[in-house]
This record gives structure tokens, sequence and C-alpha cells, in this order.
């Protein structure tokens, strides 16, 4: 198994993302978890960009030990003044040196011929060989150069003292086959290449950053530079959690590693994002909320049984606790008894039947369905009396200028339907009265409260209503993402629980009226 070296550029291309801007200590932060995650390379800035960015390099090339600190430099004596004066307290110091070799770059940007590329890069590494033991050289947009150029820049540059070779892809305009086929010419041509480290640089303008990574390895580069959660210049740079995922997960087919801690990444993630502002879309690979999460059925159900069904990695190798099978309106019964259980809810088939329903019909209208959605829908059936009325549908008619009508039908359990309609001084009142007359029963509302049990715009509202009737009081209890839904279910439960109560006094004094309480059915 061979190790690619894993040069992390977050502090200084992630950093180059439009609107990020990150303080010394935020910097320092970032490079003290990098050396935790195990990279060889950090970049930590460009110190002839800024005042403060050489500052945050100098912090960065004091405080970490381990990995290798590295600025940025053009092929200009200040550039490396500056680089040195930032690194030299390093323990180990590179210097990463660049220059433009296309020959877009070379007659629109920096207005010089081959020869004067050539030049310019060859004096400045002899400059930069007084101050730095190793040096990083860049063919910046190595990707459309000439491929005869590339070979005498890379020429150049070995000869010049550079022991890191990097062939950037700094468009992200490659394909795999043609970014491998650039090494591969290289190597092929340049005397001494095995004596120094080739690297791959690649952005994501394509979307083929890490795929163009992956094919740089397998045509032998021994870096790979890249960034957390691929932020970086436009769309970005390769993705080093990506990158060294692949090659964990595909070891029978790269047989290449990383030396990385791969338990470190979803934390590092996590303080990347937080520390630049940039969110992680959930889809994104590795690291995406949804990276591990089940939302169907059919997955959930194949996840139970045994993971590799749908996931090719475990949540545990980056650092995750566990896969998350999210209840939606996809869900199926598995997952959903899964979760009861684990929530400690011990329920037989019938009442997980039964609840499963009720959580079916709140997943369409509910985007995610959390464990408070979840206690709020089992409790609701906790101890829940036999159901003699169950709400079929209501409709409310409510506005400023009229009086509030509400028309609902009930369910009976022996099969009836019973249709009724009121008025009321509230949309409530009106549920309530139509309730009422569909019962028959004359009872008084005696509290009515009302809470939200989950959180945002669709959170589940609980409504607790208490009714009296002559010398019982009975509460009832109703959940639903509608605040009146509730308070219709709310009372419909106290009534179902108030027949029960009249018929458990009824049992008691030994003069049961069986089907007493449908007495009022029409
Ligand atoms: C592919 C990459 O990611 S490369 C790195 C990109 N990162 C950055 O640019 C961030 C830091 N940069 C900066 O802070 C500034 O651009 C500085 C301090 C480096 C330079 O600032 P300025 O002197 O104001 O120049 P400006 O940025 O406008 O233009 C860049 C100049 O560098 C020249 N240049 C670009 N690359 C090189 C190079 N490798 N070697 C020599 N000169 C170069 C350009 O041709 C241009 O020169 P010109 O002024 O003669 O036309
Ligand atoms: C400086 C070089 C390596 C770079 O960032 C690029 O080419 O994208």
């Amino acid at each position: 198994m061979r190790k690619v070296d894993i040069f992390d550029t977050t502090l200084r291309d992630g950093e180059q993302s439009p609107g990020v801007n990150l303080s010394q200590e935020e910097k320092v932060e970032i490079a003290l978890q990098l050396e935790r995650l195990g990279v060889d390379v950090i970049e930590a800035g460009f110190a002839a960009a800024s005042r403060g960015d050489f500052n945050s390099v100098k912090r960065v090339a004091q405080t970490v030990k381990r990995p290798k600190v590295v600025s940025l430099s053009r092929t200009v004596k200040k550039d490396i003044d500056a680089a040195w004066e930032a690194l030299k307290d390093a323990e180990n110091p590179r210097l990463h040196i660049f220059i433009a070799t296309s020959p877009i770059h070379r007659q629109y940007k920096l207005r010089m011929s081959k020869e004067q590329v050539l030049d310019n890069a060859r004096e400045a590494l002899a400059y930069a060989k007084q101050f730095f033991s190793e040096i990083e050289f860049s063919a910046e947009d190595a990707g459309r150069t000439e491929l005869d150029f590339l070979v005498e820049v890379a020429d150049m540059a070995i000869k010049s003292g550079a022991i890191v070779l990097n062939l950037p892809d700094t468009v992200g305009y490659l394909s795999p086959e043609e970014y491998a086929h650039i090494f591969k010419y290289v190597s092929e041509k340049v005397p001494d290449i095995d004596k120094i480290t080739l690297s791959a640089h690649c952005h994501d303008d394509l979307g083929m950053a890490v795929a163009n990574s992956l094919a740089a390895i397998e045509a032998g580069v021994g870096q790979i530079e890249g960034t957390i959660n691929g932020i970086g210049e436009r769309a970005g740079n390769a993705a080093i959690e990506e990158v060294a995922l692949a090659l964990n997960t595909r070891k029978d087919y790269y047989s290449a590693m990383t030396g990385l801690n791969l338990k470190e990444i979803a934390r590092t993630s996590r303080l990347v994002s937080k520390l630049t502002g940039m969110f992680v879309p959930g889809n994104k690979a590795v690291v995406g909320a949804n990276a591990f999460a089940h939302e169907s059925g059919i997955h959930q159900d194949g996840m139970l049984k045994n993971s590799t069904t749908y996931e090719i990695m475990r949540p545990e190798t980056i650092g995750l606790s566990q896969s998350n099978l999210v209840l939606g309106k996809h869900s199926g019964r598995h997952a959903f008894r899964d979760k009861l259980r684990n929530m400690g809810y011990q329920l037989n088939d019938e009442q997980v039947n039964k609840l499963f329903e009720r959580f079916k019909d709140l997943a369409d209208r509910k985007k995610t369905i959390n464990d408070e959605d979840l206690i709020a829908l089992v409790e609701e059936r906790w101890g829940e009396p036999e159901e003699v009325y169950s709400l079929d549908y209501f409709h409310l008619s409510y506005g400023t200028q009229s009086v509030p009508t509400a028309t609902l039908r009930l369910n009976h359990k022996d099969g009836k339907k019973i249709e009724e309609a009121a008025c009321g001084n509230g949309s409530i009142d009106a549920i309530y009265k139509a309730i009422d007359r569909a019962t028959g029963e004359q009872v008084e509302l005696a509290d009515y409260k009302i809470n939200s049990v989950t959180h945002g715009k669709d959170a589940l509202g609980e409504v607790f209503v208490q009714l009296r009737q002559n010398e019982l009081t009975v509460q009832g209890r109703g959940v639903s993402t509608d605040i009146l839904e509730a308070s219709a279910r709310a009372y419909i439960d106290a009534v179902n629980r108030l027949i029960a109560r009249r018929r458990d006094q009824e049992t008691q004094k030994g003069t049961a009226l069986p089907g007493q309480e449908t007495a009022t059915i029409s």
C-alpha cells in the first residue's frame, strides 16, 4: 500500500473563497485541528499578501509541530522574503513558489515569453534556495500548458532545487484521463523526476476535482493538495475528506492510503464550516448531513438487516456516532418500530400499526419527524381509552366579518358516521359545539391549554382540555401540526375518556349498561 501525502490548503486556497476571511486565532485553531487530523503539509497563507496574512502564517508556523508549514509566493524576491520571515521559526518550513506556464496566462496575465517564464522561475528558485531547504514549485495552469513546455519547466524546477513539483489544474478544465496523461508524460520525459515528489492540485469548476486527484494518484503522484469541505477559489478545490475516504473505501482498487486519522474528519469539517461560514450542503459526499442518513422504508429496512446493503463506509470511520434513519413520509414500519424501541417504548404490533397510520399522516404534512414528535404521537395514544369517537374531518368557515361555523364528521366505533355543524363565538368554540351536537354529551369546558411540543414553522402543537360532566372531570390531549385539529382531537379524546369513566363507574356498581354511550347517535 503506497502512502500519498496530504497537502492542506484550506487556510490559503480555501480562504480564497469569496466572503471568507479568517482571523489569526481562527487560522491557528484550524491548523491545530489539521495537525490532529494528520495532514502532512499545511499551507498557512500567502505571507506577502497582507500584514494579517503574514502574521497568520507566522503564528501557525510557531504553533504546529509535526506538519510542514508552507507559505505561497510568486517568483518575486519580496514574496520570498516575506515567506521566509513568516516561516523561519517553523519546525518544518516549506516555500511554495509558483508561476503560470500556460499560453493564456503567459500572453494575457504575465505578458512573458516562455523563456522569460523559465528565467524568472530559475532566478527566484536560486534566490529562495538561500533560505529554504524545502521548496515546492507549481506551474500554475499546468492543465492548459503545452506538454513539451511543461517538460522544460519541470526539468528547470528540479535542476533548480525544487523537491516537490506541482502540476495544477488551476481552472478545473481537465478530464481525469487528460490529467493522468500529463503526469505520465512528464514522468516519462523528465530526467530525475523519480527524485522528487509529484503533486496534484485540482479545482472543481466542472465538478471533477476529486476524480482528477484520484486519477493523478493512479498516475503515480505522491502528494494531493486540497481543502476541507472542498472550499476554495470559485467552485472550490478537491475535498480532502473525499479523496481520503475514496482511498480508504476502495483500497482494493487504488492500493494507496493517506496518513490521516479519519476519525477526525467530521470534527474538522464542522470546525472549518463554522469558522469560514461556508455551509456544508446536506448531500455533500462524506461530511454532508445526509451522507449517512436514510429516509426511505426499503433502504431503512435494508440498513436494519445489514448496513452494507446501503452504506459503503461507516459513519464511525469519520468520527460520527452512527447512521441516521430519518423518519419521514417514505419510511416503513421496520424503521418506525426500531426507532420507538430505541426510544424505550415497548409496543405490540397492533399498537405500532395504529401509531404508524398517525405517523404517516403527520409525515405527509411535516418535513422531518423528530423524537419530540414521536413522543407526542405515542403519548397521545398512551393509556388511551377505547375510541368511541374519532375525527373523520372538520371544515371551518371563518372571517373577521362572519360568524365562525364548523362542520365536522365523527366516526363511531360501531361504524356509523355522524355529521354536525355549529356556530360559535370563535373557531374553537364552533368546533366544540359541533362535537357536542355529534356526541350528544352535555359537558362543560373547564380548561384549555395549548403548547408547542416541537420546533420550527411546522412544529407540532399540543392541546390539553379538561371537561366536566356532573361529578366527573376528565382530561383530553390532542397533537397536530394544525392547532384547530389538535383542539378537536383533544376534545374528542376527553369525550372518549368521559364515556370510559362513566362505564367504569357503572361496572363498579354492577349496573353496566352496554352501549349506553351510543344512545345519542341518530
Ligand atoms: C492560482 C492561485 O490561486 S494563485 C494565488 C492567488 N492568490 C492571491 O492572489 C492572494 C494574494 N494576492 C495578493 O494579495 C495580491 O495579489 C499581491 C499582494 C500578491 C499582489 O498585489 P499587487 O501587487 O497589487 O498586484 P495584483 O494582484 O493587482 O496583480 C498581480 C501581479 O502579479 C503578477 N504575477 C502573477 N503571478 C506571478 C508570479 N508567479 N510571479 C511573478 N509575478 C506574478 C501579475 O502579472 C501582476 O503583475 P503586474 O502588476 O505587473 O501586472
Ligand atoms: C498556486 C497554485 C498551486 C494554485 O493555487 C492553482 O494553480 O490553483
